[in-house]
């Protein structure tokens, strides 16, 4: 949770998402290209930097409930209390907010596997840093992926994580930027409630399949850009049929409008995004829901 302090102006910014290959059973070797590829993101695109690069869900480990336990890393952060980066047990932690620091831009720590030892519990956890290296915010899914598709796709992340109970944001220079993981984009309250919160940007890290990835990957994301009149980006690992989960990758940005303003394939790339704030304040003149709600008709929404 975050301080609901006045939302910074919202002003241009250029956005990059790491859509990573490569994740295999290897945490070091998939912490070192995770590294190498936010520091060839930093380089930018013809020679304009990202303010902001976001990898994806799961970026250290392989995806799967009977990895996360293994691969789970302690965090420690909290919300109301300063946190020490040099102290953090998490060395996806530490990679994190180097690699912020050496190049100078924010970063969406996609999400890593965390145990939480004061509970005892695992939660698939995104962490966001400064261009300075400092933690700011973190996000642990809420909504866990469970979900029976017989002869298509069967998965349960609840055996062995726990859903988180905040919903989250931080604030930049350019933005409010509210956070999710994957499956939580299937909720629209928790996007509703970030944008009611002054967000202007949704970043969700995610790792759709093949069965739900052509069905709603993209529909979702234009979805809640639509309703909430805010851009939504979701960045995916990149495709691998040797993995034992298949990403369907295609991470994209949505403008307000529902636009699709960049798209990948399902390979590794880098996409680079300049958001310009124009498309929001247009959307929401020109087609004023923001300011149309009818709380006295739906009053258990109005809080
Ligand atoms: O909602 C879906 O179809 C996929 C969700 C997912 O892959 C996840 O939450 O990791």
């Amino acid at each position: 949770m975050s301080s609901l302090a006045s939302a910074p102006a919202f002003k241009p910014f250029n956005l990059a998402l790491i859509q990573l290959g490569g994740v295999g059973p290897n945490k070091s070797e998939n912490l070192k290209h995770a590294r190498e590829m936010i520091l060839n993101a930093a380089n930018g695109n013809s020679g304009v930097k990202p303010d902001l690069i976001v990898l994806p869900e799961c970026f250290n480990s392989p995806y799967g409930h009977a990895h996360f336990p293994v691969y789970a890393e302690t965090i420690g952060f909290r919300h109301d209390k300063p946190y020490d980066v040099a102290s953090s047990p998490s060395e996806s932690v530490k990679m994190l907010s180097d690699a912020a620091k050496e190049t100078g831009v924010w970063v969406v720590g996609g999400s890593i596997p965390e145990r939480d030892p004061s509970d005892d519990k695992f939660y698939n956890t995104c962490t966001v840093y400064s261009p300075q290296g400092k933690l700011v915010a973190m996000h642990r899914k809420v909504h866990l992926f469970d979900i029976d598709i017989p002869g298509k796709i069967t998965f349960k992340e609840s055996e062995t994580l726990t859903g988180g109970n905040t919903t989250n944001f931080f604030d930049t220079d350019f933005a409010r930027v509210g956070l999710g993981i994957c499956y939580d984009v299937r909720f629209p309250e928790l996007s509703m409630i970030a944008a009611r919160q002054g967000c202007h940007v949704m970043i969700y890290p995610g790792a759709f399949n093949l069965t739900t990835g052509p069905m709603h990957w993209k529909l979702l994301q234009q979805a809640r850009a639509v309703d909430n009149q805010v851009f939504f980006s979701m960045c995916s690992p990149a495709r691998d049929m040797s993995a034992g989960y298949h990403a369907w990758g295609h991470s994209m940005v949505v403008d307000p409008y529902g636009t699709v303003l960049v798209e990948a394939e399902e390979g590794e790339t880098i996409l680079h995004t300049h958001i310009d704030p124009k498309p929001l304040h247009d959307a929401r003149q020109g087609i004023p829901v923001t300011t149309q709600r009818r709380f006295d008709v739906y009053p258990d929404v109005s809080k």
